[in-house]
């Protein structure tokens, strides 16, 4: 459904373009809605020739023009950026920053008081419509607005409400995420050349596999070490399998790995703190 208002991203990377394809392909803003920010003239024409958006490589005077600011830059610049477009940002205005690791505190010490501020943490998938985001609101955010920001969202993937100090947790478990399971199906796909599969054919029977698993456990509810036993025949070859991923120790690879992003999501809030 189409939310009728003027969204500006400010910082038009991987994130950004994620979600400017996905909030198009839902209709969720159309091409005059959506304003670009972007400092690399060649980066501005890619954007616009992909998606006829205007871009510019003025943060604040599209700020200025924007009912919906979207902070897309990474943590590591913030700071920078919210001094920058601090004087084109009032109460009239959501500000939603997508950054990991930085505080809604943190941000609206730099952009001032009152400021309705709504704290996301999407992923990549959103570029299909099938992200996974989060939401935090902010002290002066109202309903309305963490609806807004949650309907922005929800049109290009689920959405979860949660409490902002876990959002650091969900930048280690879905932000990240899709780059553990990207290493996954590499390694699958890997694994089935190793045993003579042509290239593609590996990468897409490896593809399907993962999103075809994920339905499963989505769409019956089952938990996923049922779903696995019913893989596994007894004297089998998924349990010869199973038996290597656990030597290999990939459940606590996994779990290492949601910890060491959430730990790094912490480390930038620390900073953006001090
Ligand atoms: N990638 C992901 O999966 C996810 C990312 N995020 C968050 O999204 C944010 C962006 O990440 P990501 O898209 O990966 O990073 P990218 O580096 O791909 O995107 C950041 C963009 O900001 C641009 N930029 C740099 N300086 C400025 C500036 N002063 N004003 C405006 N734009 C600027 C960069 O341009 P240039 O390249 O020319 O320097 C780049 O295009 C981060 O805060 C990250 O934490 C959140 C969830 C998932
Ligand atoms: O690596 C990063 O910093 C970003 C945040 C979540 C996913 N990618």
């Amino acid at each position: 459904m189409p939310l009728g208002k003027k969204i500006a991203f400010l910082g038009t990377g991987n994130m950004a373009e994620a979600l400017v394809k996905g909030l198009l392909r839902a209709g969720t803003a159309s091409r005059e809605e959506i304003l670009c920010s972007e400092p690399r003239a060649e980066r501005r024409a890619e954007i616009q020739a992909r998606y006829g958006v205007e871009t510019s490589g003025d943060n604040r005077a599209l700020a200025e023009r924007a009912d919906i600011v979207v902070i897309s830059v990474k943590p590591q610049i913030i700071e920078h950026l919210l001094v920058e477009i601090a004087p084109a940002i009032d109460h009239r205005k959501l500000v939603i920053s997508i950054a990991a690791g930085i505080p809604i505190l943190a941000i609206a010490r730099k952009l001032g008081a009152g400021v309705r501020i709504v704290r996301v943490m999407p992923n990549t998938p959103a570029l299909v419509g099938a992200g996974a985001t989060a939401l935090a609101r902010g002290a002066h955010a109202t309903d309305a607005d963490l609806e807004q920001a949650r309907a922005l969202f929800q049109s290009v993937g689920t959405t979860e409400v949660v409490e902002e100090p876990l959002l650091d947790a969900v930048t280690g478990l879905s932000g990240s995420g899709p780059a553990f399971v990207f290493l996954a199906i590499e390694a699958l796909a890997d694994g089935g050349v190793k045993v003579g599969l042509a290239r593609p054919v590996a990468m897409a029977l490896a593809a399907q596999t993962v999103l075809g698993s994920a339905k499963l456990v989505l769409e019956t509810g089952e938990h996923p070490g049922r779903l696995k036993d019913q893989v596994t025949s007894p004297g089998g070859t998924a349990i010869a399998g199973v038996h290597a991923l656990e030597v290999g120790g990939l459940r606590a690879a996994l779990i290492a790995a949601v910890e060491a992003a959430t730990r790094r999501s912490r480390e930038l809030g620390e900073k953006a703190a001090k």
